[in-house]
């Protein structure tokens, strides 16, 4: 079978006027207009199966956002092909609309004044929704999401978790082939999380809609994809699972241990103290090692009070990235 998604030396590069400070910088800007380009995709080339669950992370202002607006027909690229289910999306927005979902953090496909309800109603008249379908498809959600008092509030009175939950069920009432999630999880609870998780994993698996997930917090990612793109200023470093990139470029854990007594000098077996601060002691340890026998080990010496393994952070994988290329080329005398 084709790809659902084809994005071939992909590059978006946006020029903005430069804005010089203070009264005379104003000034300067207005007369003398002088131009700054920021390369936000650069030379992108990936392929997405249909039926896939992916996640395309990356930190803030890696060029997330802009790869989804391309990829949905909003921006059009600087240079690239891409074909979303056969159409290309700047070319053939409307048709392409149909048979995607999409929810963007920050912007919301909902009528701020009006009951939830009725925007539901908007969308289905706007998607020529069939109503044993719509009627079908909210049952399903609100089982779910939970959407039950909240239809009849407006918008603007939902907690961000509850327009999230709202903005997802609007997304996918059409039925969509593809849905492109932009952040969904950010700032969310615990609760409202697990709510959002669980929807987008049933809608990949019982429904086989294809789903791209955009975050820049590798742990929401990991619970949910297998796939893992990560992207860092424009560029897409890795496409891959996300337990083999921890392996190669973040192959360390950190277990911090809270003690009854102070110990400088503490040590164990198979790890590296690598800090020490009052009772708290945080050890380095290699993916491959057992972190119950290291705590085992560590409670045959010292009293521990607490304890919490903490997992690298995107951070740590993309330094870990760049570290590993830096070595490579020096090894090759570039
Ligand atoms: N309309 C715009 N005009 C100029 N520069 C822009 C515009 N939109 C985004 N950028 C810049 O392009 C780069 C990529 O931004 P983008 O919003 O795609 O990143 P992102 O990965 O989605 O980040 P975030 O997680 O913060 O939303 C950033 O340097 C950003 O400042």
């Amino acid at each position: 079978m084709p790809p659902i998604i084809t994005v071939t030396n992909l590059s978006k590069e946006y020029r903005t006027v430069k804005r010089h400070s203070g009264i005379g910088g104003s000034i300067r800007t207005l007369f003398t207009r002088e131009y700054v380009t920021t390369q936000a995709v650069d030379d992108v080339n990936l392929t997405i199966q249909r039926g896939e669950l992916i996640g395309y992370i990356g930190q803030n202002g890696a060029g997330k956002s802009t790869t989804f607006k391309m990829l949905t027909g909003v921006l059009l690229p600087t240079t690239g092909h891409i074909e979303v289910d056969g159409l290309i999306p700047f070319k053939q927005r409307q048709k392409l609309a149909y048979r995607i979902g999409s929810v963007f953090g920050q912007r919301s496909q909902l009528w701020w004044d009006l009951p939830l309800k009725e925007s539901m109603e908007i969308l289905k008249t706007i998607y020529r929704i069939p109503t044993e379908i719509y009627k079908q498809n909210l049952a399903e959600f609100d089982e779910i999401l939970g959407l039950g008092e909240l239809l009849e509030k407006p918008v603007r009175q939902l907690s961000l978790g509850q327009r999230m939950r709202s903005e997802l069920a609007a997304a996918f009432l059409h039925n969509p082939e593809i849905a492109f999630l932009d952040e969904p999880l950010l700032g969310l609870d615990v609760v409202a999380k697990e709510h959002v998780r669980q929807f987008i994993s049933e809608s990949n698996r019982r429904r086989g809609i294809t789903i791209v997930l955009a975050s820049n917090d590798m742990a929401d990612v990991e619970r949910l994809c297998q796939r893992m793109l990560l992207i860092d200023k424009g560029h897409l470093l890795y496409d891959g699972t996300v337990d083999a990139i921890k392996h190669e470029y973040a192959p360390y854990r950190t277990l911090i241990v809270h003690t009854a007594e102070t110990y400088t000098d503490a040590w164990v077996e198979n790890a590296e103290l690598v800090e020490s601060e009052g009772t708290q002691l945080k050890f380095r340890f290699l993916r491959s090692i057992n972190p119950q026998q290291l705590i085992a080990n560590l409670s045959t010496r010292y009293e521990i009070t607490d304890l919490l393994i903490e997992e690298p952070t995107l951070e740590d994988v993309i330094r870990g990235m760049y570290e590993e290329t830096n070595k490579q080329r020096k090894e090759q005398g570039r």
